[in-house]
């Protein structure tokens, strides 16, 4: 089995007070973007799971049980199967930066549920592997689902939302990742009351438009600074991006992948070649959105 399965970007994520259980109450909009890792999964003895990866940034992630991916095989097999009857070898080739905000974990551990669970012939219909991604991790059932959706509760409870086009974006990949609880609890000690949970109307008007110049304007995290006070030279990086003529910029998630907007491919291109000749950042790449969650490709 061969699946493949976007990174996303926020398009506004709005952060509650942390509740007694250590997550944030979410209203944010994802949108999945055309930056893919693959996994591969096939049949091994009984019992045995095991995973091997190559690509962006491989050296940072473990590849034994604590991998996402190896957490995800296991969880179906123990729900759907039997644990000791069933086994997988997987691969994964990874093009999402590791860390960067852009849910790339969360994504393994996704096409490792669709692809595991298809493999083994096992009956999973798509809302059960949503909700044993939502286990995983918060941003687990957006990576099954893609498109532009709504995410409340901690981001896992989605509601797709109504886009028309594509957008192109620019991101600009941060030399290293940003921890994700750090920087909660670096914004639980600058915002303590948390800041906003409103749902975002004229966001989701721009998407139903297809108005990037619009779109441009409602982009917003709250995480943002918290992000910007962990690393500091982020804020440079937005600044350069709408200097150098993007719509809106913003971090995506915790960062530290800022994502900026262009009015179309060409103006993404120039803006593409402008941060990559300025040593911006680490390394820029050009996608669009949306694109569809984690699919089946053999
Ligand atoms: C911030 C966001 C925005 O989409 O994305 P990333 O920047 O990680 O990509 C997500 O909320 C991250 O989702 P994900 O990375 O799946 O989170 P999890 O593994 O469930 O949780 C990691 C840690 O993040 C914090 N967390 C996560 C989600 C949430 N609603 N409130 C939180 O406080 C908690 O400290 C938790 O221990
Ligand atoms: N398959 C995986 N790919 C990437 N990161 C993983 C994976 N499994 C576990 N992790 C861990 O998850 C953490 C978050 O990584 P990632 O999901 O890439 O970033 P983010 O939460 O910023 O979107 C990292 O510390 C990484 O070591």
């Amino acid at each position: 089995m061969r699946v493949r399965v976007p990174a996303k970007i926020n398009l506004t994520l709005g952060v509650g007070p942390v509740a007694e259980d250590g997550y944030h109450p979410l209203t944010t909009v994802f949108q999945a973007v055309s930056l893919h890792d693959e996994l591969t999964a096939q049949w091994d003895e009984p019992g045995a799971f095991s995973i091997a990866m190559w690509g962006e940034g491989v050296d940072q992630v473990a590849a034994d049980d604590s991998n996402l991916a190896m957490r995800a095989a296991r969880l179906v097999a123990e729900r759907f199967g039997a644990e000791d009857q069933l086994g997988v070898r997987m691969s994964v080739k990874k093009s999402i930066p590791v860390a960067g905000g852009m849910a790339g974990g969360s994504a393994n551990a996704a096409a490792a549920l669709l692809a595991c669970s298809v493999l083994w012939d096992l009956d999973a219909d798509p809302e059960e592997l949503r909700e044993l991604g939502a286990e995983l991790g918060a941003d687990v059932p957006f990576s099954l689902m893609g498109g532009t959706a709504i995410g409340t509760g901690r981001g896992d409870k989605l509601v797709p939302v109504l886009t028309r086009g594509q957008h192109h974006w620019v991101l600009a990949v941060a030399e290293d990742g940003l921890s994700t609880p750090k920087v909660f609890a670096r914004f639980d000690e600058l915002t303590p009351d948390g800041g906003d949970l409103e749902m975002p109307t004229e966001l989701m008007n721009a998407l139903a438009s297809g108005d990037s110049v619009a779109l441009g304007k409602c982009l917003r995290n709250d995480l943002a600074a918290a992000a910007i006070d962990l690393r500091p030279r982020l804020q440079q990086t937005l600044e350069e991006g709408m200097e150098f003529g993007a719509l809106g910029a913003i971090v995506s998630g915790s960062g530290p992948t800022c994502a900026f907007l262009c009015r179309n491919e060409e103006a993404a291109v120039a803006l593409s070649v402008r941060l990559s000749a300025e040593g911006v950042a680490r390394a820029v790449r050009r996608v669009q959105g949306p694109v569809p969650g984690a699919r089946l490709i053999s």
